[in-house]
């Protein structure tokens, strides 16, 4: 083999590093662009990265890891070419053991503050549909960008859940209110198009990697900014919006909990589930 190539291809490795977040699973997946210092966090969590908890800790770990090793942004995207998230894993809420209920929207909680208070700057590259809580990840983050003929959006409501507070804020903090507001009474998924004109996504981009090249670039708009200045206005900037959370986790799980544990919604969503499976298998 020439020189130059071999010369290459320690370059094409030294490129991307994987780093691990010490649990040894694969449900998120951080790789460190060597040059840029920017980590693209992926959701691997077949078949379509919907939340259960072991995939919520693990995002959470990962969040703190990229932080703790000084990576310069954070990418968040996917593994599956159709679906960015489908949100929470409705089997979680679904006659929950009452335990393990309380240790997935524990994580679920701590999960969206560590994403949507993180120091570091932080981008979507959505990469497939983004329903429910998986357009609560993107919002989360500073900046989106999205693929074409994928949906996103919350339609809680149009299969009987109420939003939590949090998700609610996840919201109105892309969104003006009026339109934020209207979205989620009617349960509204967006198309791509729709998402731009209010602003919901900020980029459409023509493929995966072309999605990370934008979100890097926004990313690259910090370059000449002290990292702990921004982290903090970051923070001061979204400091209203996460208050209730933080100043009342334990009574935002409970009022959570009791909802979940209602009749009403069991049945709602054995009604859902059933659907959602039998759509599948057509
Ligand atoms: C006052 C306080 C109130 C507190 C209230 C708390 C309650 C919570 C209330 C609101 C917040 C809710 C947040 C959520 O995130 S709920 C989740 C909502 N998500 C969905 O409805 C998505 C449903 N899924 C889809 O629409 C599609 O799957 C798709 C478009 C994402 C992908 O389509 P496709 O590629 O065709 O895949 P399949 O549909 O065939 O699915 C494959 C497989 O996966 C299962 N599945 C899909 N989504 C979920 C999910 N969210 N949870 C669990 N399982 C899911 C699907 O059933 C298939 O399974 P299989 O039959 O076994 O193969």
């Amino acid at each position: 083999m020439l020189r130059s190539q071999t010369k290459l291809m320690d370059l094409g490795r030294r490129l991307c590093r994987s780093i691990g977040n010490n649990n040894g699973s694969n449900l998120t997946m951080v790789e460190v662009d060597d040059k840029t210092g920017i980590a693209t966090l992926t959701l691997n969590k077949p078949p379509v990265n919907s939340c259960n908890l072991e995939l919520l800790l693990d995002l959470n770990e990962s969040i703190k890891q990229i932080e703790r090793n000084g990576s310069r942004g954070l990418i968040l995207t996917s593994s599956n070419d159709k679906v960015f998230s489908s949100g929470l894993d409705l089997n979680e809420l679904h006659q929950p053991n009452q335990d393990r209920l309380i240790a997935f929207w524990r994580a679920l909680q701590d999960m969206w503050l560590s994403l949507f208070l993180s120091r570091v700057p932080t981008a979507a590259a959505i990469n497939g549909h983004a329903i429910a809580v998986g357009c609560v990840l993107a919002t989360a983050c500073e900046y989106r960008v999205m693929l074409p003929g994928f949906s996103i959006g919350i339609h809680a409501t149009k299969f009987g859940y109420v939003v939590p507070p949090f998700i609610l804020i996840s919201y109105l903090s892309v969104l003006p209110r009026y339109i934020a507001e209207r979205a989620l009474l009617q349960g509204k998924l967006f198309s791509i198009d729709e998402a731009l004109h209010v602003n919901l996504i900020d980029e459409v981009a023509d493929g995966k990697s072309d999605a990370i090249i934008k979100c890097a670039k926004f990313i690259g708009s910090f370059a000449k900014t002290q990292p702990d200045a921004r982290a903090l206005t970051k923070r001061q900037t979204r400091a209203q919006d996460v208050q209730l959370l933080i100043k009342d986790p334990e009574g935002q799980l409970r009022e959570s909990l009791e909802y979940i544990n209602t009749p009403f919604f069991q049945q709602g969503l054995e009604v859902y589930l059933a659907k959602l499976k039998s759509k599948s298998k057509e």
